[in-house]
């Protein structure tokens, strides 16, 4: 057999006249841990710590600029971020860039992206780092209060998004590029030809678009891209635009030279057109709903031939998340595991519960473990402690949800057994509300309500096979589900009937609640482009690798050996 030189027509005799030009660096260290969910109990420090930022961020009215390049402009009207549970009180005022400035930033962004690509992936590291530890320590509270009063979630439910997940984010996100980059692709005879692959950014810009839910996705969909090289603009939500803010702050703080994330509120579709005219589009970065992820999906297609790169479209969009419980179940495990899931934050989290399928004979005492746990459970300010959940976040949510209630209402197949009020005179107030439908095809078992609606549908305990084909084919998404059995028979049959049917799948647990390098998380089907945030794939989603050989002995002989032979 011809070796690898005498294919190539070099010989080994040559000498070596040159060096190598790559350095890469070389991360040794390998443990990680997630950040620790902190107890928040009667006396502890952190309780009267997140009291006091409560107080604090409660009696200003932040003003909140579009920053482009670490300039802060304020323009247009001002806009109000207010609490979803007292709408009266604002508490922060922010603007709206004009399509003007979404030029100036796409601009601005561009011009970064080459400077901060060149930026040694140690130094970057280290602003992550820095970062996280501001967050985990010195700003924790500021992050949680923000997401409490703003966004209007629990101490607890704050304290798992805007601190832990947060951190857990940064942190991850920078173990996974050390540990991906420690692969090197093989180099047969280094001290003749050696191979590298580095990792870049993508020249152009990338749209970092962000949904109202999660303080930790913000800080994620925009900063992931950046840490790998690319240069950023980020339309946060609305309604979250105060905690991330915050996190943009904290980012200057540790470091991130400007320009390379631009922070740019705007109205929707303004921005998404915007973005999407624009040659130098390199990617999306998207979290919400369906039809916005699609109605940018077209716009690309319009727009393809325009493009310098070919935009990379990630999207992590809705659900219509279920439990499906077996006759062999755990009673208080289901009931337990579906009250948190579906209405821990109003059921505003992509992953809540909404439908359960439960099995005749387990029915009764089920549906009583519900009512009984539905009625202790205190709806209010998020701010007080013993609060289990709040308010929805606007008008516009208030009146979706409560519009699913009345239709419910009105429809003889559905029943209200527990909840179905609703008042927005203070704030936007939902009751978690359990519907039981004899119709597995009404829009409550198929349609995203994204509110506090858990709707039941009871089968006969012989037509389980056909009750489980309904979780697949009654709905476009595939993103959260969970079953509920003790039967080892049923359990391995449900995790291959159902694999397609959730892109995180729970046994014996609720659909909720995934953490970061534990659950990488995302859906299939119309849930998204299951990317899985948290996971070690995802960093490599905004990176465009490039291979690299280098010969250090010259090439002296066109002709192949053989040829002389
Ligand atoms: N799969 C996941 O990981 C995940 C996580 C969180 C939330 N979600 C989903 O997000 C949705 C709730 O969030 P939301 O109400 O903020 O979603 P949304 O789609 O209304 O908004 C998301 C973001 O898109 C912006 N936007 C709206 N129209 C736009 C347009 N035409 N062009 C560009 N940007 C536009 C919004 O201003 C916001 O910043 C739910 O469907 C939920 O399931 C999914
Ligand atoms: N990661 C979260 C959901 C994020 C979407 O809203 C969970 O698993 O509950």
């Amino acid at each position: 057999m011809l070796t690898i030189w005498a294919r190539i027509g070099r010989v080994r005799s040559l000498e070596r006249t040159l060096s190598s030009v790559v350095d890469l660096p070389q991360f040794q260290d390998g443990s990680i841990h997630n950040e620790p969910v902190l107890g928040y109990r009667a006396g502890s420090r952190e309780r009267q710590d997140l009291i006091e930022e409560l107080k604090r961020t409660a009696s200003v009215i932040e003003d909140v600029p579009i920053v482009i390049a670490g300039k802060n402009i304020t323009e247009g009207e001002p806009r109000y971020q207010v609490m979803p549970h007292d709408h009266s009180k604002k508490i922060a005022k922010y603007y709206y860039a004009s399509e003007k400035t979404i030029e100036k930033a796409i601009q601005a962004s561009v011009d970064a992206q080459t400077r901060w690509d060149r930026t040694p992936l140690t130094e970057r590291v280290k602003i992550w780092q820095t970062a996280a530890e501001l967050m985990a320590g010195a700003y924790r509270q500021s992050l949680n209060a923000a997401t409490i009063l703003g966004q209007s979630k629990s101490v607890i439910q704050a304290e798992i998004d805007a601190a832990a997940e947060l951190i857990d984010f940064f942190r991850f996100n920078v173990h996974f590029l050390k540990e991906n980059s420690k692969y090197q692709p093989i180099s047969e005879s280094p001290t003749i030809t050696k191979n590298s692959l580095r990792f870049r950014g993508i020249d152009g810009f990338i749209a970092a678009i962000s949904p109202f839910n999660f303080t930790a996705i913000g800080g994620n969909l925009a900063y992931t891209p950046a840490l790998m090289g690319n240069a950023v603009l980020w339309k946060p939500s609305d309604t979250a635009l105060l905690s991330n803010w915050r996190i943009f702050n904290i980012m200057r703080e540790a470091g991130l030279p400007d320009g390379v994330v631009n922070f740019v509120p705007s109205d929707g579709p303004t921005f998404g057109r915007v973005i999407t005219s624009s040659p130098y589009l390199a990617g999306i970065n998207f979290t919400g709903s369906v039809p916005t992820f699609n109605w940018l999906w077209n716009e690309v297609g319009k727009n393809l031939n325009t493009y310098r790169n070919y935009p990379r479209l990630i999207g992590e969009c809705g659900g219509k998340n279920y439990h499906f419980v077996h006759p062999s179940a755990d009673i208080q495990t289901v009931v337990s595991g579906t009250i948190r899931s579906a209405f821990e934050f109003c059921g505003q989290k992509c992953s809540a519960c909404s439908r359960i399928y439960i099995p005749q004979s387990l029915y009764e005492p089920i549906k009583t473990g519900l009512l009984a746990e539905r009625a202790k459970l205190k709806i209010g300010d998020p701010a007080d402690f013993s609060v289990f959940t709040a308010a929805v976040i606007d008008d516009k949510a208030f009146a979706r949800i409560t519009g699913y209630i009345q239709r419910a209402k009105k429809n003889p197949k559905n029943k209200i057994l527990g909840g179905g009020e609703f008042d927005n005179s203070k704030g936007y107030f939902v009751q978690p509300t359990i519907i039981e439908t004899t119709d597995p095809h009404d829009k409550l078992m198929t349609e995203e309500i994204f509110g506090p609606v858990l709707t039941i549908y009871v089968y006969n305990d012989k037509d389980i096979d056909k009750t489980m084909d309904l979780i697949g084919t009654s709905t476009k998404f595939a993103l959260t589900g969970a079953i509920f059995a003790k039967d080892q028979v049923f359990l391995k049959k449900a995790y291959e009937n159902l694999k397609m049917t959730a892109g995180n799948f729970y046994i014996n647990d609720k659909s909720t609640g995934s953490v970061v390098g534990q659950q990488p998380f995302g859906g299939g089907r119309m849930s998204g482009t299951n990317d899985k945030a948290g996971g070690p794939n995802y960093v490599m989603r905004w990176t465009s690798p490039q291979s690299i050989k280098e010969t250090f002995v010259p090439l002296t002989d066109i002709d192949y050996p053989y040829m002389r032979e």
